[in-house]
């Protein structure tokens, strides 16, 4: 069946936040830093979770939501980094400021609590999984990237109970 509405945002908002990962690789491999920062994860984890009410969301749910997000964001670098190892070079141009890059990151959090929020009422729909499975297989994405999404939206369809 055809996906909600709500659906298409939050896709493009989770494959945007995977886009900028590109930007953090670049960086990354500038500065030859490690691509886990486990610090900056908390940050973020802390951060998201304390806007949760501002949209109604579940603190804790927001908490894996990002964390699956932030799981994905590796995926994509280690997958890029392994690339450029591999040839031995990095895409040309100027390694971004990993601290810009985490503004940008930043302010896509409420873009994606806002969509997340505005999916929240299907997410339980038994037709959830089939609706995501469709959009990620759609999505104009290199396989990286895709996989990445998969990893990023593992989560976002409630599993039944047992
Ligand atoms: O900010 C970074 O250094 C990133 O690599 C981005 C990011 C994220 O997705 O927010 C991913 C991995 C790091 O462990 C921390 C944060």
């Amino acid at each position: 069946g055809t996906a909600p509405d709500a659906l298409a945002p939050l896709i493009d908002a989770i494959s945007q936040r995977l886009s900028i990962a590109d930007q953090v690789a670049q960086s990354k491999w500038g500065t030859h830093a490690a691509v886990e920062d486990v610090k900056r994860e908390q940050a973020v984890l802390n951060a998201v979770s304390a806007q949760a009410s501002r949209f109604k969301l579940d603190p804790d749910g927001v908490k894996s939501f990002f964390s699956a997000q932030i799981e994905a964001n590796k995926i994509v670098q280690y997958g890029l980094l392994w690339q450029w190892v591999e040839a031995g070079k990095a895409p040309s141009g100027a390694s971004p400021d990993l601290k810009n890059i985490r503004i940008q990151l930043d302010q896509l959090q409420d873009v994606l609590l806002e969509n997340l929020a505005g999916f929240g009422s299907y997410r339980s729909d038994a037709r959830c999984n089939q609706w995501v499975a469709s959009a990620i297989a759609q999505a104009p994405l290199d396989d990286l990237h895709r996989w990445a999404l998969v990893r990023a939206t593992g989560g976002l369809c409630a599993v039944k109970p047992e």
